[in-house]
């Protein structure tokens, strides 16, 4: 099974057109890089969607799931900004990525929506909701992210994701999908291997961490981390993240990637945004765990049940 994943520059509010949200900005955002079809519309492609929508593009290629990065909707300057604009799962946002996952009759995992939840009106914060469409264009799951990131690294600008958002109450159970059992997380959720423990002791064989990542935690951790959680769960790792400069506070790391569960670096995205793809092989992970059965080798009488399965 083919994926896609893609690292795009979620403009600050405004930069994509109105009538096609999910598209790659206009062609003077575009790094030369960016995907094999030029912006102008095909004519065989028409009415919709428009030829450089990237989902569409994935689907062209042949890919089953493509993966957004978190914030897909938007990068907010500030969190009133971040308030303002979000929306209930049910709102038009997500009606429009409804309708993209049924026409290009793909997958989509939209790595973290800015979602108005149930209690909104009494916390007046959001969630940051991973949620996966299949492809008639139904939710199938949604994860609030868990572990919110409140850290002020030196060179990086300070991030308070709690002046916003409310931590998510829950894991999910690792979901089917045509690529295979997909176990949800949101980027800061990588730094902590007893959530991708406990997705793979639930069955995941595929991990994801759609991720908006600083650009000084990004060099120094980015890669090692989703290859040590690649490695530790022998699961295949997806991570999709934004790249560049959101506003004059923010800019994210950006370079995509997908991890084997050996470790390696399928395919990645370099700098820019841009969009790979790789072929999701689940024989290997099942000889790979053969070979290599760490999860019947763990003592949990010596460090305790880490990972605790999900019930
Ligand atoms: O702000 C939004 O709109 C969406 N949320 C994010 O971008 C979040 C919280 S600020 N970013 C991260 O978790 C980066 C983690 C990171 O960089 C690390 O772990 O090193």
């Amino acid at each position: 099974m083919v994926l896609a994943v893609s690292s795009s520059w979620a403009s600050s509010p405004g930069l994509f057109t109105d009538s096609c949200p999910f598209c790659v900005p206009d062609s003077e955002y575009l790094d030369s890089q960016y995907f094999v079809l030029s912006p102008g519309p095909e004519p065989w492609l028409s009415p919709l969607p428009p030829a450089n929508c990237p989902s569409w593009l994935c689907a062209r290629l042949g890919a089953c799931l493509a993966f957004l990065p978190e914030a897909f909707d938007f990068i907010a300057r500030d969190p009133a900004e971040t308030l303002h604009l979000s929306e209930p799962l049910g709102g038009k946002l997500l009606e429009e990525y409804t309708r993209l996952a049924r026409e290009c009759g793909l997958w989509l995992s939209l790595g973290g929506f800015h979602e108005r939840g149930q209690d909104w009106e009494q916390t007046q914060k959001i969630y940051n909701c991973h949620v996966l469409l299949n492809s008639k264009g139904a939710v199938v799951a949604t994860y609030r992210k868990t572990h919110l990131c409140d850290v002020e690294i030196p060179g990086q600008g300070p991030m308070c994701e709690s002046n916003s958002t409310m931590p998510g109450p829950s894991l999910e159970s690792p979901v089917s999908t045509p690529a295979g059992k997909i176990g949800l997380a949101v980027c800061y959720d990588m730094r902590f291997p007893e959530l991708s423990l406990a997705l793979a002791q639930a069955g995941a064989e595929i991990l994801t961490y759609p991720s908006a990542f600083g650009s000084v935690t990004g060099p120094a951790h980015w890669e090692v981390l989703l290859q040590a959680r690649a490695i530790e769960t022998q699961c295949h790792v997806v991570a999709a993240a934004q790249y560049g400069r959101h506003h004059e506070k923010r800019a994210s790391y950006g370079h995509s990637m997908l991890v084997d569960p050996w470790g390696t670096v399928v395919a990645r995205c370099s700098e820019g945004p841009g969009l790979c793809l790789a072929r999701i092989d689940l024989n290997y992970l099942q000889q790979l765990r053969q070979h290599l059965p760490v999860f019947q080798h763990r003592r949990p009488d010596l460090y305790g049940n880490l990972g605790h399965p999900l019930s």
